[in-house]
C-alpha cells in the first residue's frame, strides 16, 4: 500500500522513515547533531541550515532503512529492498580505490577494475554494528578497517575511508568511550597515554577526512519546439529535453582545507576561493538572506556588487557561469559548508540555442542543495509529490543561476532541464511561478537536429528582441501573439495521446515549425547560416525547417517527413553531406529523456566490484565519448546503485 509523504519524516541523509516510530525519529535527531556538528564547527547551528527537512504525521506503512554511514550521512538506497535494519548490523564490501593520482589517459584506460592500475586497489570491509547509546539513546555505528588494520588517511579516498571518518567523529561527540575496540592496536601505548594518543589520532583524521562523499550530478540539454523568445514576454513555449548532457563532479576535501574550487573544464576555468574570505556577511545579513525554499525572481545588485572582486580576476568569456556559482554558493551555502572541487564537464555545444547554460546551473543548483542537506536524495520510496518538491527547489535555483548567465531568462530551459521530458510553458508575471504542463504524450519525432557554429550570446539576442518591441510595440505584439498561437495549435497536437506521427499531423506539426521559423526571421533573430540550413533541408522536400533557442546562429532543427517513396533515404544523406561539407553538425536528436539526476556515491562498476569515480578519472575522460563512457546516464544505467531520477513523469519506474 502506497505510503503518503505526510507520513514519512525525511532526514539530512535524504532517507524517508516512517513517522510514528521512536526509533526512527531518534535516528533522525542523531543525524541532525552529527550534520550540525560536521558542518557548523563548534556546534552552534545556524538558522540558514535545515537538516530535517520535514516532519509529517500519521504513520501507517513501516519503511525501512539501512544503508552505510558515510561522513555523517547514509548513502546506499538505504533501507529498500534489503536494506539494513536500524538496530541490525551489516557488512558491506567495497571496493576501494587508493591512490592519490590517477594521472591523464583514456577514460577507459583509467578504470581501476584491473591489476594493471599503477596503484593498488583494495577490497575494505567494513561492519556496522548499531549501538544503542545508553545515556542518548542514539544509534551510532562503530568500527571500519583497512585490511591492513590501519585507518585510511587519504582525501582521495572512496566511500570506504569516508565511512571510519564518520566513525571517528562519532567516536568523538561520545563522551562515554566507544562500545567495541575495533581500532588498531598500539604497541607500547596503555592506558592513559594510549587513550590521549587515541583521541589525538581521531580528531586528526577528522581533520583530514572529507565530510561527505563525492557525489555527481547531471542535467540535460533541450530543445524549444515552439514560443522560444515570445516566452520572455509571457507567451507559451513548449520544450523538451534532449538526450545531450551536463556532468558535475562534486570531490569533497579534507576538514582542514577550507576552499572552493570551481572548475568548468570545457571552458577552461579552474578557479580556487577561500571559503572563509567569501562575502558571507552580506549573503548572511537577515535583510538579504534568502534560502532554499524561497522563490527569487530578480538578482539582488548589492549582493552581485559584493561578488565582483572575488570575480575581478577570472578574464575568461564564459565568466558568467563563476558568477552564477558564486551567487547561488553564497546563497545555499555557509561559511562552514564543506571544502570541495566541483567539476563540470557538458557534451552540449556551449551557447548553440540547446541550453547549456541551464543545463549546468541546474547542475550547481543540485550540487549545492545536496552538499547542504536540503534535497531528498531519489528513491523508489519518493512520492510524486515529494518529487515535484525536490525539483521546485533545484529549479528555483537554477533560474537565478540563469540570470547571472542570461540577464532575464523566461525559466523554459531550467524548467525542462530539471524535469525532463517535455513540457508547456508561460510566465505571465515574473513575480509569480511559471504555468508548467507537463505533456504526457509528447510522442517520437523524427528530428535531425543541425548546429551551424556559429557562435552567439542568448542574452545579446533577448536583449534586440526587446529593443524591437520597444520601438514596434504593435506588430511585435501582434507578431508575439501569432507565435503564441502557433504554440497552443501544436500543444493541441502534440499532448494527445491520439497523435500518430504518419502523414497528416506530421504535416501539421512540420508548417507550425515553418511558420514560426517565419515570425522568429521577423524578430530579428535568424541568421544567414540558419537560412542556409532551411534552404539545404526544406529545399530537398524532406523536412521543415526552424531555429531553436535564441537564434542569430547556434542550433536549428528539422521535422522529417516520413522516409516514404524511393530515394528518399538518399535524399537524406545527401543533405546531412552538404551540411557538414559547409561547416555544421548534424544530430539525431532523440527528445523527452530524464531530468536532474543524481549519483551517489560517485561510484561505477557492477554492484558487488564498484570503484569510484574520481575528479582526475572524469577530467581524463576522452571528448564527449569518453564522459559518456565513463559516467553517461545511459551506461550507468538508473536504479538503487546508479544515477537516480527525481522522476514526476513514470513514478511507477523510479
Ligand atoms: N560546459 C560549460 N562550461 C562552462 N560554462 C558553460 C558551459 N555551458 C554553458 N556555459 C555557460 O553558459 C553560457 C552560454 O549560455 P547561452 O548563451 O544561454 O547559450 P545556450 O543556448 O547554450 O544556453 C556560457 O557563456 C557559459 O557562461
Ligand atoms: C530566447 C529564449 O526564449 C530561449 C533561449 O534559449 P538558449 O539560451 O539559446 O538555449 C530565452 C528564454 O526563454 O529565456
Amino acid at each position: 500500500m502506497p505510503v503518503s509523504h505526510e507520513d514519512l519524516l525525511t532526514t539530512t541523509s535524504g532517507d524517508l522513515l516512517e513517522v510514528a516510530s521512536p526509533a526512527n525519529r531518534k535516528r533522525a535527531e542523531s543525524e541532525v547533531s552529527r550534520y550540525y556538528d560536521a558542518h557548523q564547527e563548534p556546534s552552534s547551528s545556524s538558522p540558514d541550515s535545515h537538516p530535517l527537512l520535514d516532519v509529517g504525521n500519521n504513520n501507517t506503512t513501516p519503511v525501512a532503512s539501512g544503508g552505510a554511514v558515510v561522513g555523517g550521512v547514509l548513502v546506499g538506497a538505504g533501507g529498500g529492498a534489503g536494506g539494513v535494519p536500524p538496530t541490525g548490523a551489516a557488512t558491506t564490501t567495497l571496493p576501494v580505490l587508493q591512490r592519490r593520482d590517477s594521472g591523464r589517459g583514456r577514460a577507459r584506460e583509467l578504470l581501476p577494475r584491473k591489476s594493471s592500475l599503477s596503484m593498488p586497489t583494495a577490497p575494505l570491509t567494513f561492519q556496522h554494528h548499531h549501538r544503542k547509546n545508553p545515556s542518548s539513546g542514539s544509534i551510532s555505528r562503530v568500527h571500519s578497517s583497512t585490511p591492513s588494520g590501519r585507518p585510511p588517511l587519504s582525501q582521495d579516498f572512496s566511500r570506504g575511508s569516508t565511512e571510519s571518518t564518520s566513525v571517528a567523529s562519532e567516536t568523538l561527540q561520545n563522551s562515554t568511550p566507544p562500545f567495541t575496540s575495533h581500532e588498531p592496536s598500539v604497541p607500547g601505548l596503555t592506558g592513559r597515554t594510549r587513550s590521549l594518543s587515541r583521541t589525538r589520532s581521531l580528531s586528526y583524521m577528522k581533520r583530514m577526512e572529507p565530510e561527505l562523499p563525492d557525489f555527481m550530478v547531471s542535467a540535460p540539454a533541450k530543445v524549444i519546439m515552439y514560443g522560444e523568445h515570445a516566452v520572455v514576454h509571457g507567451k507559451a513555449a513548449i520544450a523538451a529535453a534532449l538526450s545531450l548532457r551536463s556532468y558535475l563532479h562534486v570531490h569533497h576535501l579534507p576538514r582542514d582545507n577550507r576552499t572552493v574550487t570551481l572548475h568548468l573544464a570545457d571552458i577552461d576555468l579552474n578557479h580556487t576561493w577561500d571559503i572563509e574570505s567569501l562575502p558571507w556577511d552580506y549573503f548572511n545579513s537577515p535583510a538579504k538572506k534568502r534560502i532554499h525554499f524561497d522563490t527569487v525572481t530578480s538578482l539582488d545588485p548589492e549582493l552581485l556588487e559584493a561578488l565582483q572582486p572575488f570575480l575581478a580576476s577570472i578574464v575568461n568569456k564564459y565568466h558568467s557561469a563563476a558568477t552564477a556559482f558564486l551567487y547561488v554558493y553564497l546563497c545555499l551555502g555557509s561559511k562552514h559548508s564543506p571544502a570541495s572541487v566541483f567539476t563540470l564537464r557538458s557534451t552540449i555545444p556551449i551557447g548553440a540555442g540547446l541550453g547549456s547554460s541551464a543545463s549546468i546551473t541546474v547542475c550547481l543548483s543540485a550540487a549545492l542543495h545536496l552538499q547542504s542537506g536540503m534535497l531528498v536524495r531519489p528513491s523508489a520510496k519518493l512520492f510524486e509529490e515529494e518529487c515535484t518538491r525536490q525539483l521546485k527547489r533545484i529549479n528555483d535555483w537554477a533560474f537565478v543561476g540563469e540570470m547571472c548567465i542570461h540577464g532575464n531568462p523566461s525559466g523554459v530551459d531550467n524548467t525542462v532541464a530539471t524535469g525532463g521530458k517535455a513540457v508547456l510553458f508561460r510566465r505571465g508575471d515574473y513575480s509569480k511561478p511559471p504555468e508548467v504542463k507537463r505533456l504526457e504524450y509528447f510522442p517520437e519525432l523524427p528530428l535531425m537536429l543541425v548546429n551551424t557554429n556559429q557562435p552567439r550570446r542568448t542574452a545579446e539576442l533577448v536583449a534586440a528582441v526587446h529593443g524591437l518591441r520597444n520601438s514596434h510595440p504593435t506588430t511585435c505584439g501582434l507578431m508575439l501573439d501569432a507565435i503564441d498561437n502557433v504554440t497552443a495549435e501544436a500543444m493541441m497536437l502534440l499532448d494527445n495521446k491520439h497523435f500518430r506521427p504518419d502523414d497528416s499531423h506530421l504535416t501539421r506539426l512540420g508548417e507550425l515549425v515553418r511558420i514560426n521559423h517565419g515570425l522568429l526571421v521577423s524578430l530579428g533573430v535568424s541568421h544567414p547560416k540558419l537560412e542556409r540550413v532551411r534552404q539545404i533541408v526544406d529545399g530537398s522536400g524532406i523536412g521543415w525547417t526552424k531555429l531553436t533557442g535564441a537564434g542569430g546562429g547556434g542550433c536549428a532543427f528539422s521535422v522529417l517527413k516520413p522516409l516514404q517513396m524511393p530515394g528518399d533515404e538518399a535524399k537524406k544523406l545527401k543533405v546531412e553531406a552538404t551540411l557538414e561539407e559547409e561547416g555544421m553538425v548534424t544530430y539525431e536528436a532523440t527528445l523527452g529523456g530524464d531530468g536532474v539526476g543524481v549519483l551517489w556515491p560517485a561510484m561505477h562498476g557492477k554492484p558487488d566490484e564498484r570503484t569510484a569515480i574520481t575528479k582526475e578519472m572524469f577530467l581524463a575522460a576522452d571528448g564527449n565519448e569518453g564522459v559518456e563512457a565513463l559516467v553517461g546516464v545511459k551506461t550507468l544505467g538508473s536504479g538503487r546503485l546508479a544515477w537516480g531520477f527525481w522522476r514526476e513523469w513514470l513514478p511507477e519506474e523510479a
